[in-house]
C-alpha cells in the first residue's frame, strides 16, 4: 500500500476552493483522508491528507495535480496535519498526568483512555477506542450509569492486575452538550498510593525547605533572604526568637539549603540531664563509666559530621559542657569520654535560644567567649504578634495540613474566625496558632470554621466541648445512639490528630488497628 501524502496549500480565499481540490483529486482516483481549512484574513490555509489509492502515484504527481488551481499561492509537503499535532499533544498530556482518565460516548463506547487508566483497569495495550466500556474493561459498570445522569465522587475501589493490586478513588461526571443533553461520561481515578505519598509529603515533608516556612511579611522575607545567602557557608548560625517562632523549622531549612550530605541532628540542650550531656554530645569509649554501653557510643557531634548539629536552647547549657562545646567548635575535633584520640568532626553548627544571651553573659551564666564564637551570623525570628498579616496564611496552612492528616473534607475559616485569630496576642507564637487551628478542625464538624471553635488557652477551661472529657458533658438533643456516634466520631478525630499513625491512635484508644480502621470508614474520616 502506498503511504498517504500530506500537503499544506495556501489559497487566495474564494468560494469553491475545497470543491475544486476534491474534484481534481477524484479525477485521478485519489482519496482525501482528511482536510482542514483555516481562514486567515483573505487567505485559506488548507491541510490535506491524500490516499493515492492503489495506483503508483508519487507525492510529486499530487503536487502537480493541484498546482494549477485558481488562486493557489503556495503548496508544500508536510509531515503532520495540525489536528494530528493537537492529538499528539493531547495524548502526551493525558499520559503524563497522575490520574487515570477514561471517557465514553453516549453509547458507552470508549473515546479516550490514558496510560494510567489502562494500568489500573488492567487492559494493557489493547486497542480500546470505540469498544463498549463494559465489554472492554469488564470491572464495573458505574461509569455507564453516569450516562443516566448519576455522577459519583471518590468511590473507593480495588482491582488485582498483573502489575499487582491497585487501590484507587474514582469519580465520574456526565459530559453534556450545550443543550444539556448527556453525550458521554468521564471517569477520573486517583491511585491511593500516590495520594498517600502526597499527603505524607504535605504533612511531614522529608526535606524542609524555606518554602515550608510560611510568611509573607517583610521581616520574614528578609530573614529568609539572609539565611539563603549564608546557608551554603560553614559559618555558625545563631537563631534567636521567642518560643514557638519556628527556630527549629528554620534551622532545618538552612540545613536543606546548605546541601550538606550528612544528617540534621537536633539536640535540645535543656532536655538532657546535666549528667548525661557530655556523653550524649561527645560519646564515650567502651567501659568509660559504670552503666555505659559495652561497645561505647558515638556522640551527637560525630553523628552530625558532614551534616548539621542543631544546638537548641543553648542558653540553658551548664558551664562544663559550655567549655567543651567551645573547644569542639574551635578545634573541629572532639574526644570521647574515656578516649585518648582526637576525632575530626565536620558538623555545621546552628544554635537557637529564646533567652537573652547578652544578659546571661552579663550575669556570668553564659561564657563570653562561647557567646562571641556562636554569634557570628545572628538571625532574629520575629514574634507572631509583630506580623499579624501572616496569621491568616499560617492558619490556612495548618488547617490544610490537619485536614489532610484527618482525611476528611477540606475546611475553611470564616471571616470572623480569622479576625478573632488576628486580634489575639499569641504568647505561644506560631506553635500556639498551630494548636488552636488543630483544635478548631477537630471540634468543628462543619466545612466553615466559626469563632466558637477558635479557642485560646484561657477559654479552654470555660469551654467544656473543647476537650474530650468535656465532649461527654455537652449533652445535645436527639437519639442516644446518634449522640454516642457523634461523640465517638469526635474522640476518634481527636486521637487521629494527636497520633503519628493510625496504629498509634488505635493503641491509645485501646482498640485494634482493624477496629479503628472500620470506625474511620464508618464515620467518613
Ligand atoms: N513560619 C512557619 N511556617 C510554618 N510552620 C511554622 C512556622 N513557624 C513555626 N511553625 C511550626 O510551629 C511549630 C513550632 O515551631 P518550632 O518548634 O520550630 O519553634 P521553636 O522556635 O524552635 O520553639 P522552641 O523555642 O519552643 O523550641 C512547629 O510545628 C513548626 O513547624
Amino acid at each position: 500500500m502506498n503511504p498517504s501524502c500530506k500537503l499544506n496549500l495556501l489559497f487566495q480565499d474564494r468560494v469553491g476552493v475545497v470543491a475544486d481540490i476534491s474534484s481534481r483529486l477524484a479525477d485521478r482516483a485519489m482519496n482525501i483522508v482528511s482536510m482542514e481549512v483555516e481562514r486567515k484574513n483573505e487567505l485559506a490555509d488548507i491541510y490535506l491528507e491524500v490516499d493515492p489509492g492503489s495506483c503508483a502515484i508519487s507525492s510529486q504527481d499530487i503536487l502537480e495535480t493541484l498546482s494549477g488551481l485558481d488562486g493557489l499561492q503556495s503548496i508544500r509537503a508536510i509531515q503532520t496535519l495540525p489536528n494530528e499535532n493537537r492529538q499528539n499533544t493531547f495524548h502526551t498530556v493525558l499520559d503524563n498526568i497522575s490520574d487515570g482518565i477514561v471517557s465514553i460516548d453516549e453509547h458507552g463506547r470508549i473515546t479516550t483512555i490514558n496510560q494510567l487508566a489502562r494500568t489500573i483497569l488492567n487492559c494493557g495495550d489493547k486497542d480500546l477506542i470505540g469498544r463498549r466500556f463494559d465489554a472492554a474493561v469488564g470491572t464495573e459498570t458505574a461509569l455507564l450509569q453516569c450516562l443516566d445522569g448519576k455522577p459519583y465522587t471518590r468511590l473507593r475501589r480495588s482491582v488485582s492486575t498483573d502489575k499487582g493490586k491497585f487501590e484507587f478513588f474514582t469519580s465520574a461526571r456526565p459530559i453534556v452538550d450545550s443543550s444539556g443533553r448527556i453525550i458521554g461520561a468521564v471517569e477520573i481515578m486517583k491511585d491511593l498510593k500516590a495520594i498517600k505519598a502526597m499527603v505524607e509529603e504535605v504533612v511531614q515533608p522529608e526535606k524542609i525547605s524555606f518554602d515550608a516556612f510560611v510568611g509573607n511579611t517583610v521581616s520574614v522575607k528578609q530573614v529568609i533572604a539572609f539565611a539563603r545567602k549564608i546557608a551554603s557557608t560553614d559559618s555558625i548560625v545563631s537563631i534567636r526568637g521567642e518560643s514557638g517562632t519556628g527556630k527549629e523549622l528554620f534551622a532545618r531549612a538552612i540545613h536543606t539549603e546548605s546541601m550538606r550530605s550528612g544528617p540534621f541532628i537536633p539536640v535540645n540542650c535543656a532536655a538532657i540531664p546535666d549528667t548525661l550531656l557530655e556523653s550524649e554530645l561527645f560519646g564515650y569509649e567502651s567501659g568509660a563509666f559504670t552503666g555505659a554501653e559495652k561497645n561505647g557510643r558515638t556522640g551527637l557531634f560525630e553523628q552530625a559530621s558532614g551534616g548539621t548539629l542543631f544546638l537548641d536552647e543553648i542558653g540553658e547549657l551548664p558551664p562544663g559542657p559550655q567549655a567543651k562545646i567551645l573547644r569542639a567548635i574551635q578545634e573541629k575535633q572532639i574526644r570521647r569520654i574515656g578516649g585518648t584520640n582526637q576525632i575530626d568532626v565536620d558538623a555545621r553548627i546552628i544554635t537557637a535560644t529564646n533567652r537573652n544571651l547578652e544578659q546571661l553573659v552579663e550575669k556570668g551564666a553564659f561564657r563570653q567567649d562561647l557567646y562571641y564564637r556562636i554569634n557570628v551570623l545572628p538571625i532574629h525570628l520575629p514574634p507572631l504578634k509583630n506580623r499579624p498579616d501572616d496569621i491568616p496564611i499560617l492558619a490556612e496552612h495548618f488547617l490544610f495540613q490537619i485536614n489532610c492528616k484527618l482525611g476528611g473534607a477540606l475546611q475553611r475559616l470564616s471571616e470572623d474566625a480569622i479576625q478573632k485569630l488576628v486580634h489575639h496576642h499569641w504568647p505561644g507564637n506560631v506553635r500556639e496558632l498551630k494548636n488552636v487551628i488543630e483544635r478548631a478542625a477537630i471540634l468543628c464538624d462543619q466545612s466553615v470554621i466559626g469563632t466558637e471553635s477558635i479557642l485560646f488557652g484561657f477559654e479552654l477551661a470555660v469551654h467544656p466541648a473543647a476537650t474530650v472529657d468535656g465532649m461527654a458533658s455537652s449533652v445535645g438533643s436527639g437519639h442516644l445512639s446518634r449522640q454516642l456516634a457523634d461523640l465517638e466520631r469526635r474522640i476518634i478525630k481527636n486521637a487521629l490528630a494527636s497520633a503519628k499513625s493510625i496504629r498509634q491512635a488505635a493503641i491509645r484508644l485501646g482498640i485494634s488497628h482493624t477496629a479503628l480502621r472500620n470506625k474511620i470508614r464508618k464515620h467518613g474520616l
